[in-house]
């Protein structure tokens, strides 16, 4: 077969694509190339091939001379990587997809061993044969022979798709052994082969549940050994003719694409699974070992990552005990941006220089890191905003609702407003870009805590409001509804409900007229009305109760009774004369009386348009007493009311009496004769005071004296005057008398003979003392 150079022009049915090329990039085109080779809808009758093996080993020329592809074959004189990447082509006349892959060992890529890893990973699992290449002098060796990088591939092969392997889908594993002299027969390197493999399969760290797998669960080994190329030309041809038909004739024992490596992909969906694979194999981590610069990268990275963070640390830690302490730090967004752009750009100034994979995975870290470390900053500040905020908002409201001339719904509005601009304004200084910090769910709670705080303070001032209402009913009530209940008529309780009714009213209007700016729901609206109309009805109901209490009522009645027993129609006080009328009197005025006592027990007008009604059962949270209307409506029970008629009875009675004995004293006058009988009686001595001149002397003397002090009204004044003098001779009297006493006292003892009357006498002595004269007596001796 002829050399195929890769530059040639190729047919489209042999025309080869570079599936994942230099950067590791899948192609997006394979599906489309799958279709020009033709073999699109074939379904599952078609191969895939591979092969692996160090560079420069005759891979991409075997592979041309076994399948008629057209990959790059190296100039014999330049020994320098051609293949680069993963090619794929179409077998020339056959439904074999071949993958020549790039050389391991590869001088151009130094120590990445990256990508030979995955390579050799995705060769193995995706292809049904894979052809393992080597010189026959590499046979025995570890590293030469790729058995450090099968033992890689082998495990994680194993940890990938050990599973599923397990259900079908095992790989050939074809060893051609390049250049044999035919020195060591094909046997023994084949020996020496399969033994370095099961030491690496037996070495293998493998899952748990496929511990007890074997090499030959997975794997079928196949071994054939080629001439040399240069040296042997024909022999080389010949041999590879023959494994050329171990690929394409079915009916040779040795066929090798047994349909037990089939993947069972259909073949248009080969593009995608195999893309597939490509992601597994790139994704996984345990292909990633690092390199020389990936460790000194690392290392490198971490220190300059620490130094950064450690300065980082110092400056965030100095706000930390602010925010802690609930303080709102100004312009902490600024200080925390700065700190970490800071951070970053000494860090990017010291690590760009390093392997670009591991600066930017550290830098990611690092950014982590930091991040970490403003983000509870920023939370603080948003928590301490948020109370600020919402005391701000408190205040707003308190001051807005100062005075009577308020909008209270202009009030909240504006409060509300600030404040969320307040948080809003904060929170937004606070943020750092490139984080993925929020702000918007705590201002939801703020809304949501305010909204709480404005109801409140809505239904406290509506409970103000009525309160106030309250009073301004109880103030206007007041004094009418007294008068109305000092004048006792049958129109007495009209007079006052009406009263009560045009107060209610006003007060019914005036929290209507206030409600509006309150937005207060209808509903809120019915309650504080039946609230009003309940207390308003209890301001009635308590100043009734007060004017009705038993002496007060009593004094009513008496006035009353008074009124009609004591005065005369036109209200002149009534002097009783023997022959008037008083028990009929009496009678009238305290049946009239009386009859006002049913009257005052029930509230009950005439006119029954008049009458009040409450609703029991009107709910009302602003007065919770316990409260009855119908009973209500009884002032006085009978009991009370036969109380009071007893006790007004009594005074009625003193009234009859006082009025009768006044009749009496006018009756019982001295008679005219006994100022006769005075006249002859004292004749005699009228005479002697008349005729003799001293005697008539003090007497004109006195009738004068009394007639002055009686046009100069000094009666009282010398009455008074009397009064003292006579208490002061009294008072002198009994000092001269105790002294007298006292005197006797401090005498020297008496005889023997004198003991007993002196002990008579001090016995009557003591009787004059109390403990005070003692005292008394005992500071005068010293
Ligand atoms: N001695 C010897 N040389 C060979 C043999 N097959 C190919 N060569 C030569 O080895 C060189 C490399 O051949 P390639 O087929 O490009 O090798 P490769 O493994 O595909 O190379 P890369 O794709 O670069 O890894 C070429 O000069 C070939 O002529 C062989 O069986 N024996």
């Amino acid at each position: 077969m002829a050399e195929v150079n890769g530059h040639a022009s190729q047919s489209a049915s042999t025309e080869r694509i570079q599936i994942v090329d230099d950067e590791k990039t899948f192609t997006s085109e394979l599906t489309g190339q799958i279709e020009r080779w033709g073999l699109r809808d074939s379904g599952f009758n078609y191969n895939i091939v591979a092969v692996f093996g160090s560079q420069s080993t005759g891979k991409s020329t075997l592979l041309n001379r076994l399948f008629g592809t057209t990959f790059d074959v190296m100039d014999e004189t330049r020994r320098q990587q051609t293949t680069k990447g993963i090619w794929m082509c179409r077998g020339r006349d056959m439904g074999v997809m071949v993958m020549d892959v790039e050389g391991t060992d590869g001088r151009e890529r130094g120590e990445d061993q990256d990508f030979e890893r995955k390579s050799a990973l995705f060769s193995l699992a995706s292809s049904e044969v894979l052809i393992v290449n080597m010189w026959e002098h590499q046979v025995g060796l570890y590293q030469g022979a790729n058995m450090s990088l099968l033992k890689t591939v082998f495990e994680v092969n194993l940890g990938l798709f050990g599973k599923k392997q397990m259900d079908g889908g095992r790989t050939l594993l074809l060893f051609v052994i390049r250049d044999h002299i035919g020195q060591t027969p094909l046997a023994n390197l084949q020996a020496t082969l399969v033994a370095d493999l099961n030491r690496i399969w037996d070495t293998l760290s493998k899952p748990d549940d496929l511990k007890d797998r074997k090499l030959s669960d997975y794997f079928d080994l196949a071994f054939t050994a080629l001439p040399h190329k240069i040296l042997v030309p024909e022999k080389f041809e010949l041999a590879v003719l023959s494994l050329r038909k171990r690929f394409t004739d079915k009916s040779n024992p040795d066929y090798l694409f047994k349909s037990a490596y089939h993947k069972r992909i259909p073949a248009d969906g080969v593009a995608f699974y195999m893309q597939n694979i490509w992601e597994q194999v790139q994704s996984n981590k345990d292909l990633d070992l690092p390199t020389q610069q990936e460790l000194l990268a690392q290392f490198r990275c971490d220190e300059i990552s620490a130094g950064a963070l450690a300065e980082f640390n110092e400056q965030a830690k100095s706000q930390k005990r602010p925010v802690e302490s609930g303080r709102v730090v100004e312009g902490l967004g600024e200080l925390m941006k700065n700190w970490r752009t800071r951070a970053l750009t000494r860090y990017d100034r010291d690590a760009s220089r390093y392997h670009k994979g591991v600066y930017t995975r550290k830098r990611a870290d690092l950014v982590s890191v930091i991040d970490s470390t403003l983000s509870p900053l920023f939370l603080g500040q948003l928590k301490n905003l948020h109370k600020l905020a919402v005391v701000a908002f408190k205040q707003d409201l308190l001051n807005g609702l100062k005075g009577d001339n308020y909008d209270f719904a202009e009030v909240v509005t504006k409060a509300t407003k600030k404040c969320e601009e307040t948080f809003s304004t904060g929170a937004k200084e606070a943020l750092v870009e490139g984080t993925d910090w929020n702000w918007e769910d705590e201002l939801e709670v703020i809304k949501e805590e305010i909204r709480g705080v404005a109801d409140q303070c809505r239904k406290d001032e509506t409970k103000k409001m009525i309160n106030q209402i309250e009073r301004n009913v109880k103030k206007i009530i007041s004094e009418p509804v007294e008068i109305q209940l000092s004048k006792p008529s049958s129109e007495m309780w009209d007079s006052v409900l009406t009263t009560f009714k045009e107060t209610l009213a006003k007060a019914e209007a005036t929290y209507l007229a206030k409600a509006k700016s309150f937005n207060c729901t209808e509903q809120e609206n019915v309650t504080s009305l039946a609230a009003l109309r309940k207390r308003s009805w209890i301001v009635l109901r308590n100043k009734i109760e007060e004017q009705t209490a038993d002496q007060v009522l009593l004094g009513k009645l008496r006035a009353h009774f008074e009124e009609q027993f004591r005065y005369d129609d036109q209200g002149v006080p009534r002097v009783w004369k023997p022959e008037d009328d008083i028990d009929g009197a009496f009678k009238k005025a305290k049946e009239e009386t009386l009859e006002l006592v049913p009257l005052y027990s029930r509230i009950k007008p005439l006119d029954s348009s008049l009458e009040f009604v409450l609703e029991d059962d009107a709910s009302d949270d602003l007065a919770n007493e316990e409260f009855e209307f119908s009973s209500s409506l009884v002032v006085l029970s009978e009991t009370k009311c036969l109380d009071l008629i007893n006790k007004f009875r009594r005074d009625a009675d003193a009234y009859y009496v006082e009025a009768k004995r006044s009749t009496v004293s006018s009756i019982a006058q001295i008679p005219y004769w006994m100022y006769g009988v005075l006249v002859v009686l004292g004749w005699n001595e009228a005479m002697a005071v008349l005729f003799n001149p001293l005697y008539f002397t003090f007497l004109l003397f006195g009738v004068a004296t009394a007639y002055m002090i009686i046009q100069l009204g000094l009666t009282g004044p010398l009455l008074q005057v009397t009064k003292s003098v006579a208490g002061e001779v009294q008072k002198q009297a009994t000092q001269k008398l105790r002294e007298v006493l006292t005197a006797d006292a401090a005498a020297p003892q008496p005889t023997q003979t004198d003991r007993t009357s002196t002990s008579r006498q001090s016995s009557r002595q003591s009787s004059y003392f109390d403990e005070d004269s003692e005292i008394e007596l005992k500071e005068r001796v010293q």
